[in-house]
């Protein structure tokens, strides 16, 4: 054993872990990583058996980006003179959830602007693009150039793919993906890396600065090399955590993120 942790034989994450007061027992274990149909089973599970609707998860889910990007890049930490995000949103639920980050960002005090290329025509992100507008959140009409992204904006917020992505990447996003790679600004990845294959990654894709895991981190998660990795998404039923072996670690106090 080394240091002052009496579990850091075990994995070197729960170090973090001796310093809580969580019982020996749940602090023992790990975390699972989730594979692609596990994560949709439970996503499917969530709304059939438990109740829960699309726009409630979501709202939970884009809350706990925009704070845990607080928590890793606080206002006071940013660069630039202005507090600016590029926020790019996807054509599904993980483009839903970056609008919703994007409204509570800008209620923490930051400045963000959108992308959302690919609209999809039903009334729940209708919605959410209505409440970004009257949060008089920019929208950009086109992928800006990436010299343009490093020189205005402090951090990108990649919300373009989650756990449904499969197979080769479409227009536009792989030309948004590719000049991501160009960028140098940090990226936050919402649940998934953009382009990454969920268990397997992808060597030559994204590599974010911060990942936000909701609900469990992906397979893919173990491949993440950048600074923050969070998991967000407190609205897990026992039940749930039981049936799929989550062993979900403790969030801190009242928090809805917690840094793995
Ligand atoms: N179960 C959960 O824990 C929750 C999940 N949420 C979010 O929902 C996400 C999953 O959402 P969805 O199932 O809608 O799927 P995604 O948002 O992962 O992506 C689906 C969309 O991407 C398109 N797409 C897939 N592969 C593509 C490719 N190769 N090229 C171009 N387009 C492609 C699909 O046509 C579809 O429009 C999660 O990753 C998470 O961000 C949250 O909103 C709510 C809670
Ligand atoms: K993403």
């Amino acid at each position: 054993q080394t240091g002052t942790c009496p579990l850091s034989t075990a994995a070197n994450n729960h170090k973090k872990d001796c310093f809580s007061n969580r019982p020996a027992s749940t602090m023992a274990q790990t975390i699972k990583y989730l594979g692609q149909e596990e994560a949709q089973h439970i996503d499917e599970e969530l709304f059939s058996e438990y109740g829960f609707s699309v726009d409630q998860l979501m709202e939970l889910a884009g809350l706990s980006c925009a704070t845990a990007i607080a928590r890793a890049y606080p206002l006071t930490s940013l660069v630039k003179a202005r507090p600016s995000l590029l926020v790019i949103c996807g054509p599904g639920n993980n483009g839903g959830d970056g609008l919703v980050c994007a409204r509570h960002l800008k209620l923490f005090g930051y400045e963000p602007t959108i992308l959302y290329p690919k609209r999809p025509n039903k009334p729940l992100f209708q919605g959410l693009t209505t409440q970004c507008q009257k949060m008089e959140i920019p929208f950009l009409t086109e992928m800006p150039e990436a010299e343009v992204i490093d020189e205005a904006y402090n951090l990108v917020i990649d919300a373009i793919f989650g756990f449904s992505f499969k197979g080769a990447v479409r227009e536009p996003f792989g030309s948004i993906l590719d000049v991501l790679k160009k960028t140098t600004a940090p990226i936050a990845s919402i649940d998934i890396p953009s382009g990454w294959d969920v268990e397997q990654g992808s060597a030559d894709g994204l590599q974010p600065d911060m990942l936000i895991s909701l609900t469990a981190p992906k397979k893919s998660a173990s491949l993440f090399r950048g600074r923050y990795h969070f998991l967000g998404g407190r609205f897990v039923p026992p039940g749930l955590e039981r049936k799929y072996q989550l062993n979900l670690p403790q969030y801190p106090g009242l928090d809805c993120v917690l840094q793995l």
